[in-house]
């Protein structure tokens, strides 16, 4: 068991903190029930640097396996006591790169962990993002609750559900969920001058990675309206849409990217330094974020009441004419339309 004072990372004044190794966090969620039987409607999806939740209890850990595969992690289904009534809310949690941080951006399986997520009731989902900023008043360590998505990623990623003789189209103007995202705002606002600075909107570009850019396209996409920066956000937030789930992302500051003067480059270290430094107003950010959504005036938010039925709308193909491995699929996913 190693044992690191915050203090030695950041600039925080907290106290002794017990960092467990991966293979220990492993180990503890072996222990854990293997089912969850209530139902569990938000999830978050944790990057780099947020590979758990602490501060809340752990009741069970998932490992659904899905028709495009099994999730980076296993799911943890963890209980919230929410802080303005007497509510207890069960969040899923789930690790994008995986426990031991071993998925690339380009390797992450999105399609099995949206599919996984929405098969155990999920249909609110708040993913988490260490990004480049690429604007000079957004500095490391400010969040940003972006709006729009610029797609740099290379088509090697699957970025849909609906193939192999089913089609479908979905509205992507507003990538993001606006009902989700305001909550989230006026929950980052409420901790700003405690640590917290936020930035309410946002273009992020998502590149294929794992590579950082270069300069000359840093400075382009800068040029373009960009803010922001990272490898993560597609295709799941395509896939969240398809899914009918309401996704927000919010990102939190890591770099200036290698467009700025004072860099000649970013690297992993700079990336984790902030992070771990800022580890606990993400948390702080977070848990306010869930105690929000847990009000009785969000319940209807929280489902995607506001989604449901839509993707009956994007599909092209007739039913008649379904290819019958792809309508077994699409059956997993959606139990009750098709
Ligand atoms: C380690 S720096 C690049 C890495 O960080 C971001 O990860 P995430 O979005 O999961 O927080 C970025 O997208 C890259 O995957
Ligand atoms: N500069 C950057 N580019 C892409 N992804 C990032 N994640 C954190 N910083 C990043």
């Amino acid at each position: 068991m190693r044992w690191v004072g915050l203090r030695q990372l950041s600039s925080l004044s907290k106290p002794l903190r017990r960092i467990e190794s991966a293979k220990q966090l492993a180990r503890r969620m072996a222990s854990l029930p293997d089912t969850y039987d209530g139902p569990v409607r938000i999830a978050v999806i944790g990057g780099t640097g947020l590979r758990e939740l602490p501060g809340f209890t752990q009741v069970a850990s998932l490992s659904p396996s899905t028709p495009w595969g099994t999730p980076s992690s296993p799911i943890t289904i963890l209980h919230h006591q929410c802080k303005h009534n007497d509510k207890v809310v069960a969040v899923a949690f789930l690790s994008r790169h995986g426990l031991h941080h071993q998925l690339a951006p380009h390797e992450v399986p999105a399609r099995a962990n949206i599919a996984a997520l929405r098969s155990i009731g999920v249909r609110s989902i708040i993913a988490f993002s260490a990004v480049g900023s690429l604007q000079e008043a957004i500095k490391p360590r400010d969040f940003v609750i972006p709006d729009q998505i610029i797609d740099r990623t290379k088509g090697v990623r699957p970025w849909t559900f609906f193939e192999g003789g089913v089609v479908a189209h979905v509205p992507f103007g507003d990538p993001f969920d606006e009902g989700i995202a305001n909550v989230v705002r006026a929950c980052g606002h409420s901790l700003e001058g405690d640590g917290v600075v936020l930035h309410d909107q946002g273009t992020l570009v998502c590149i294929e990675g794992p590579q950082f850019s270069t300069r000359a396209e840093s400075k382009v996409y800068r040029s373009w309206g960009g803010s922001v920066i990272n490898m993560s956000a597609l295709p799941e937030a395509k896939l969240a849409r398809e899914a009918e789930i309401a996704y927000q992302m919010i990102c939190m500051s890591t770099d200036y990217d290698c467009w700025h003067e004072s860099t000649a480059g970013v690297t992993v270290e700079m990336v984790m330094g902030h992070m771990k430094a800022n580890a606990e107003n993400a948390r702080r950010f977070v848990t306010t974020v869930l105690d929000a959504l847990a009000g009785d005036e969000h319940s209807e938010l929280v489902q995607a009441k506001h989604l449901a039925g839509s993707i009956k709308f994007g599909v092209s193909t007739p039913q008649p004419h379904w290819n019958p491995e792809a309508r077994k699929k699409l059956s997993w996913l959606f139990p009750s339309y098709f």
